[in-house]
């Protein structure tokens, strides 16, 4: 990721894939002007995707384990179905769903790797492994869990190797802490996401004071998390939202069939 590179006088300044500041002396001046052309090729590829995304939903197309629908010939029909609506980017889990789907669907794919831990409780793409891996699959984001918890690996290297990759890095967060941390290391998209997911309870209702707080701070905002009916995702746009993910009550046949078994055994 060539985002934090800038001309100074004639001097480039840039980081090594370490993430080591290195300064060059500017040979020419048509390696100047490459060096800005790539700086301004990103940062226009970003500001075009926020816009795609503004105002819209994203569908994260997660099954249930064990489901007979958790299969990735299911995965890439609800993903070409998205993809007719103009969905401008669906979540997806499993390197191979991100692989299968990447070669089927021409939509951006929001990545992630779930793996349950035995001595963490980061489940999100704790590895850097998995970011070299949803990479290769095809993924233009990949999420990871931002919270500042025990971890196998730290997230500024999850973040850092994000970046090194060429893909674009979300935040899954469950606290405002969280999305400041993240903002002050480059991550591009902050999501609410693990908000009622680090607690014991899970409150019923969405984080809308998340919502709001991210985007008093200026964060490029998805809200994520229990965006269980279109009310609750409109709610999420006035909040600040500058888009919402919606996954169980789309994709999750299972649960949706639940809350409406327990809407009538009541
Ligand atoms: C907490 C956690 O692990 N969330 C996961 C993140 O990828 C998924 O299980 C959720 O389905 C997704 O965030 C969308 O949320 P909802 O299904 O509530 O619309």
């Amino acid at each position: 990721m060539k985002l934090f590179y800038s001309a100074i006088k004639n001097l480039v300044v840039s980081t090594n894939d370490d993430g080591y500041l290195i300064v060059n002396k500017i040979k020419t001046e048509a390696c100047m002007k490459q060096q800005l052309e790539n700086m301004t090729y990103v940062n226009d590829k970003l500001e075009d995707f926020k816009r795609e995304l503004f105002g819209k939903i994203i569908v994260s197309i997660q099954p249930v384990e064990k489901s007979p629908l958790d299969t990735g010939d299911y995965i890439v029909a609800v993903a070409k179905a998205a993809k007719l609506m103009n969905v401008p980017a669906i979540r997806i889990q499993g390197v191979d769903n991100v692989r299968i789907v990447s070669s089927e669907v021409d939509i951006p794919i929001i990545g992630i790797v779930k793996r349950d831990l035995d001595d963490s409780p980061v489940r999100i793409t704790p590895f850097i492994e998995d970011v070299i891996e949803l990479k290769k699959a095809g993924a233009a984001v990949i999420a990871f869990d931002a919270t500042d918890r025990i971890r196998p690996i730290s997230r500024e290297s999850i973040c850092h190797e994000i970046h090194k990759a060429g893909c674009f890095a979300m935040a899954d967060c469950a606290a405002y802490e969280d999305g400041i941390w993240a903002a002050k290391n480059n991550v591009e998209f902050i999501g609410t996401t693990l908000s009622g997911y680090t607690t014991p309870i899970t409150p019923l209702e969405p984080d809308f004071e998340l919502i709001k707080s991210f985007k008093k701070a200026g964060l490029y905002t998805i809200a994520e998390g229990r965006f269980n009916t279109p009310e609750l995702t409109q709610k999420a746009i006035l909040s600040g939202a500058d888009c919402v993910t919606v996954g169980s009550a789309l994709t999750r046949f299972e649960v949706v069939l639940e809350w409406f078994n327990n809407a009538i055994s009541k």
